[in-house]
């Protein structure tokens, strides 16, 4: 027998010390609360958060001062959520396409509820791939390059109708622009016209109240528009039935989601088909409007740019016998420096300037932890006017795009899973409405003011006052 610190008794405890040290490190590895710290920022008051600090500011002000302080991921509180902001394009892709399975989509329950809960984007797994499938395909270059002259006599007739009625508000009249080819998407030329005013006279009443407060009291802007909204399966359902009756489903949307089967042989339901039709329309029009609104702003106030705009299309036009041959698909991909200025003036608009997931579990990444339930928001404005990607950001320049932009760092139609599947269409109106407006119109913008307004997405203030003429 030795003492009390015997060799034996120095192996026990150095073996059960390993093991101590063992388990606990195995108990911090399998808890993620000890795993990971949160990342670096502030959660601001307790409720509000920094909920002020982000709207009393232009939001770009807000998210790129945190970026300069706290680097690319930090944290923050914002409208009674915990959020982790991500400014990197790493950290984008790993939220939006690598493990776009740990992060879903999240909208507050209102905004959900109005559009539909059955549209798409709300949605993960089978049902969204099976509906996403189907809008995918009919707003492919496939099928959209057979609505090439529907659009255009879309844009004559929008464009005839600004000339002579004094100041326009651009963004306005480019949202009817918009929702008019959103319907030709949808419906493709087999609309009335009875439906079509109905579809708009009601679509409008909801975006009215969209953003309203929401309340059961009659009157308000948001009642008015739950019950526009209603009126809006209606008459969606009443077009479906008619389609049925004629046994006429069509090529379009409509018909592709009516015809659409899941792998047990079942038929979307009215209500799941009105959803994703508004749905489609909600994501179609302020974001095409704001985007055209913009191009304009930009073209007015570069004259050189324009000129060679302008010098691009003219050549087009006078192929096509100075205006007299419709445009064809093969010209509209041809139009290579009106292409670009498209492209430059999504990443300096940055109109979606980010997009909200909630994860599902809680994450890793980098060696922060991203709680469960916590909001993500990979800040794609940020990512595009950072000079590491895109040199001197804020200046206005269609040439950056002559060389392909580094992976994840141009995503202004996002990118994984949830990726904008009318983004060719959205190309296509831009390129037709800039074809007709150069070659046949002038515009003058009224006013100086420089100033931006968040309707919600960013256009430049009172929606770019204009007065448009025939040449
Ligand atoms: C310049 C115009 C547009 C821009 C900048 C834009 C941008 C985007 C972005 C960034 C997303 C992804 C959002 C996220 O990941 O959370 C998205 C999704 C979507 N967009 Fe667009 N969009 C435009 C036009 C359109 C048009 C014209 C349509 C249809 C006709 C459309 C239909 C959709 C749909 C249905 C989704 C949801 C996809 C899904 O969840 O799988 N968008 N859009």
């Amino acid at each position: 027998m030795g003492g009390i610190f015997s060799f034996d008794y120095i192996v026990v405890m150095t073996l059960l010390s390993c093991m101590l040290v063992f388990f606990l490190r195995k108990k911090r590895i399998r808890n993620p609360e000890q795993r990971a710290k949160l990342p670096p920022g502030s959660m601001g008051w307790p409720y509000i958060g920094e909920t002020l600090q982000l709207y009393s500011q232009n939001p770009n002000e807000f998210f790129s001062s945190k970026q300069k302080r706290y680097g690319e991921i930090f944290k923050t509180h914002i409208l009674g959520c915990p959020c982790v902001m991500l400014a990197s394009p790493e950290a984008a892709r790993f939220v939006l396409v690598t493990q776009a399975h740990l992060f879903k989509p999240t909208y507050p329950k209102s905004k959900e509820l109005m559009i539909g809960p059955s549209a798409l984007f709300f949605h993960q797994g089978d049902y969204h791939s099976q509906l996403r499938k189907l809008v995918k395909s009919s707003l492919s270059p496939d099928s959209i390059r057979n609505h090439v002259s529907h659009i255009e006599s879309v844009a004559i007739s929008a464009l005839d109708s600004w000339v002579g009625c004094g100041v326009i508000n651009t963004f306005h009249e480019m949202k009817k622009f918009s929702f008019d080819i959103g319907i030709v998407s949808i419906f493709g030329d087999q609309l009335n016209e009875y439906y079509k005013k109905e579809l708009k006279k009601n679509y409008g009443i909801v975006e009215k109240g969209y953003n309203s407060f929401p309340t059961k009291i009659p009157g308000t802007s948001y009642h008015k528009a739950v019950m526009a909204r209603k009126r809006l399966n209606e008459i969606l359902s009443e077009i479906i039935t008619a389609r049925k009756e004629k046994k006429l489903m069509g090529k379009d949307l409509l018909g592709s989601l009516m015809n659409s089967r899941d792998e047990n042989g079942q038929a979307l339901t009215d209500n799941q088909i009105a959803d994703n039709i508004i749905g489609v329309l909600f994501a179609a029009q302020d974001t095409t409007a704001s985007i055209l609104t913009w191009i304009l702003k930009f073209l007015h106030d570069d004259a050189k740019l324009l000129e060679a705009v302008k010098a691009e299309q003219k050549a087009i036009y006078e192929s096509n016998d100075n205006g007299t041959r419709p445009l064809t698909w093969t010209q509209t991909r041809n139009m290579v420096l009106t292409y670009k200025v498209i492209l430059e003036s999504l990443r300096m608009a940055s109109i979606i300037s980010f997009t909200f997931r909630e994860a599902v579990t809680d994450v890793e990444y980098k060696g922060f932890r991203i709680p469960k339930g916590w909001k993500v928001m990979p800040l794609f404005r940020n990512i595009q006017h950072n000079p590491d990607f895109f040199s001197d950001p804020q200046k206005f320049d269609p040439s950056r795009f002559e060389v392909a932009p580094k992976p994840n760092t141009f995503m202004p139609f996002g990118t994984g899973v949830h990726a904008c599947p009318g983004n060719e269409l959205a190309k296509l109106e831009i390129l037709i409405l800039i074809y007709h407006l150069v070659n046949k119109f002038r515009w003058e913008v009224v006013g100086s003011d420089t100033g931006i307004q968040y309707a919600p997405f960013p256009v430049p203030q009172h929606g770019l006052p204009a007065k448009f003429w025939k040449e």
